[in-house]
């Protein structure tokens, strides 16, 4: 059994659905497909989700009607005779605009969005499944909200591994096809509400069906060549590197490179399952392969940039020594309101920490401030050099609007202004 994902970005468009469908029957193994949302659905459906909970349904329904015209634009194009995916897509599509009618309580934001957002995935799954079933791929569409059995910490939900375990492997033996397609970052509680698996999250969901079902491997399909030495939107200069360590994979996901989500490649560690990161453009092409083999580093330096960061400085207010004895409470406010710390840096009166800028970052300077000296700097990003070398930590580190640097023997972090 393989696992194979594609991204929202390799499934944007009818020609992406065509390739899949290539890439799919040309794997003579027994396979689940993992599909993300469309393209920018998953954004757009944030979007609705932010009118219906200001209680501006019409506006959500009109929203909503945008993102059917982009699945039926795409629809259209691929299929001779759309009707059968079409009354599929359109029983989805009613039973959002039903919700977004409701008159329910509109309060629990992270529920509501779990409900509402997971129709990106449910529709991206219908159309691929009914696509590859017209070019002949017989399969098996999952439901992936009864199969991932998670807790119910909404939009950042935890799989249960023993249930999952048992669900998708009843549902995997049930099925004759070779085939099998299911949704990225989508799951349910034990009592049947939907939830998703925190953003970009359909990474971690291949991971985890791999890891349950024992896979011999799994690859995810990017439009990329594979993982390079940085993000090519960012940077001119990128390499490709074909072998990677889980460690120096996690490192890298953890520092925010946007190619692999960083929950990602725990799960296949554990059970030695390689992770393949492929060019959906050029399936000839290998790509890159993570794996317990590699002993020796990338060789070259890795950068990641994380942008929308934010650099707090906590100190307490009666200026004693004592900041360690209250890194507890500290940290506790972090992890109530959710908030990432990416980076962390004491001395002795003065706690920095570099976080995702977030919609609950003033809360947590408010609940921080009664006790603390709290002041910030938005703007600002992260760079992560991994493997560094002492040209590339000069040029990057020494520059100007460095605000702060951090550095262990092989990894260096910059902290500085976006607008550098
Ligand atoms: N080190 C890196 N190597 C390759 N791609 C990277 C790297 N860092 C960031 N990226 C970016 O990750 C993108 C692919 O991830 P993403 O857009 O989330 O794909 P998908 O939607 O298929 O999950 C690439 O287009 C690239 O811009
Ligand atoms: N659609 C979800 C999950 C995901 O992982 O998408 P992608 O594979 O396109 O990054 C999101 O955009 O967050």
């Amino acid at each position: 059994m393989k696992i194979y994902k594609f991204g929202g970005a390799s499934v944007r468009s009818a020609e992406g659905v065509e390739n899949l469908a290539r890439i799919v029957a040309a794997e003579p193994a027994r396979l689940l497909v993992i599909v993300s949302a469309m393209g920018k659905t998953t954004n757009a459906l944030e979007e609705v989700l932010d009118r219906f909970m200001r209680n501006r349904s019409d506006e959500a329904i009109e929203r909503f009607a945008e993102i059917e015209r982009y699945h039926r634009q795409i629809v259209r194009s691929l299929f001779a005779d759309p009707s059968s995916v079409e009354a599929r897509t359109e029983k989805l599509a009613s039973e959002v605009r039903e919700l977004l009618r409701s008159e329910t309580c509109r309060e629990d934001y992270d529920r509501w969005y779990d409900r509402i957002v997971s129709y990106g995935e449910l529709l991206s799954t219908v159309i691929v499944s009914e696509y590859l079933a017209a070019q002949g791929t017989p399969n098996r569409w999952l439901d992936m909200r009864g199969l991932f059995v998670t807790d119910s910490r909404y939009r950042e939900a935890t799989i249960n591994v023993d249930r999952s375990a048992r669900a998708l492997r009843r549902a995997v033996d049930a099925a004759p096809e070779r085939v099998l397609v299911g949704q990225g970052f989508i799951g349910a509680t034990p009592a049947g509400r939907p939830t998703t698996l925190g953003r970009e999250g359909s990474d971690y969901s291949a991971a985890m069906a791999g890891y349950l079902l024992d896979a011999g491997s799994v690859t995810i399909w990017k439009d990329v060549d594979g993982i390079l030495s940085a993000d090519p939107r960012l940077f001119a200069d990128t390499m490709l590197i074909p072998e990677l360590s889980y460690l120096d994979a996690i490192e890298l996901a953890y520092a925010g490179a946007q190619v692999i989500h960083p929950k990602t490649i725990k799960p296949l560690q554990n059970k030695n399952i390689p992770l393949y990161v492929r060019p959906f453009g050029d399936p000839t092409k290998p790509g890159s392969v993570i794996c317990a083999s590699p002993p020796v580093p990338p060789g070259v330096p890795v950068r990641i940039l994380k942008g929308r960061q934010v650099l707090i400085s906590i100190r307490p207010k009666d200026f004693s020594f004592v900041l360690e004895e209250r890194l507890a409470d500290i940290f506790s406010v972090f992890g109530q309101y959710r908030q990432k710390i990416n980076l962390i840096q004491s001395s002795a009166v003065n706690l920095s920490l570099c976080v995702d800028d977030s919609r609950y970052l003033e809360r947590v300077v408010d609940a921080l401030q009664t006790e603390f000296r709290v002041v910030y700097n938005r703007d600002m990003e992260l760079l992560t050099i991994r493997g560094y070398d002492q040209i590339t930590y000069d040029r990057y580190a020494e520059a100007e609007g460095v605000f702060l640097v951090q550095k262990t023997r092989r990894t260096a972090r910059i902290v500085r202004s976006a607008s550098h």
